[in-house]
């Protein structure tokens, strides 16, 4: 039997001006694996996050999900189908706990305009499903601490414990070991073996050590086109991949 698609990108395109960030790329990811999206600086894959968030408009080419085609849906509408992307952390509260900023990201996220009514009960759901995220990515022991005094490491975790609030079925990860030290990216790499099966995900990075330890399959971007999609082995060997990307980065 075929593996089920959970998104499938198919002739994206995205220009700025005269330039063309994302040109007719196409790719998909299999529900539960583990896919990195790789290339050069400049290549697009930014951009093509920004798109399947919703961030970004494309010019032309479809994004599904699930089968649903979810081009034209505004970002909070992809979220309520269970799309989620880490967050920056700049987007939080930093006098605030933890704890509280993960319960606002939930609240939001799950339509929280008129939480200061909503009873009791609710709020204790909102704080459980935020206890549950932090427990997720190893940050239970700090759901008390303000926001501003959390290490760099600590700072990565709790963007993927804001996108993980909302128990999303697609995790789009920016960049998530970018400005760590070897012991922080290998932590983060812990944490996101251990999500592993739990959540799919599709993840940009540039630390090709961690990108082979933890992907099933990968993309390359080249100048916005994908050159090829295939295991960790498969793209090693690839010779396209080798000339425009990877070189001795392949040997990883
Ligand atoms: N808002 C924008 N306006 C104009 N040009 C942009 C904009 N965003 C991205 N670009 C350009 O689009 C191209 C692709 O950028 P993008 O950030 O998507 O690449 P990337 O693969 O993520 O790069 P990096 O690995 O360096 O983060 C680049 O040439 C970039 O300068």
């Amino acid at each position: 039997m075929a593996d089920s698609c959970k998104l499938q990108v198919f002739g994206l395109v995205k220009r700025f001006g005269g330039l063309t960030a994302t040109d007719q790329a196409s790719f998909e990811v299999r529900t539960g694996e583990m896919h990195a999206l790789i290339g050069p600086n400049g290549a697009g894959k930014t951009t093509l996050i920004h798109q399947i968030s919703g961030a970004l408009r494309p010019d032309a080419g479809r994004i599904s999900m699930d089968g649903a085609d979810i081009t034209q849906l505004p970002m909070h509408r992809r979220v309520r189908l269970g799309l989620a992307r880490s967050y920056q952390i700049t987007s939080v509260f930093k006098a605030f706990s933890v704890l509280d900023n993960v319960a606002l990201a939930v609240q939001a996220r799950t339509g929280g305009a008129a939480g200061c009514w909503r009873p009791a009960r609710r709020e204790a759901d909102v704080y459980a499903q935020a206890r549950h995220a932090l427990d997720r990515v190893g940050l239970a022991a700090r759901v008390d601490a303000p926001t501003h005094s959390l290490s760099h490491g600590e700072q990565r975790k709790l963007e993927v414990a804001l996108a993980l609030a909302t128990s999303p079925s697609l995790l789009l990860l920016d960049e998530p070991m970018a400005g760590m030290g070897p012991e922080e990216s290998e932590a983060m790499v812990e944490l996101l073996l251990g999500l592993r099966g739990e959540v799919t995900m599709l993840l940009v990075e540039h630390d090709m050590h961690a990108v082979f330890r933890l992907a099933d399959r990968l993309s390359v971007l080249v100048y916005g086109r994908v050159i090829a999609t295939g295991s960790p082995e498969a793209i090693r060997r690839n010779a396209d991949v080798c000339r425009a990307y990877l070189g001795d980065e392949a040997t990883v």
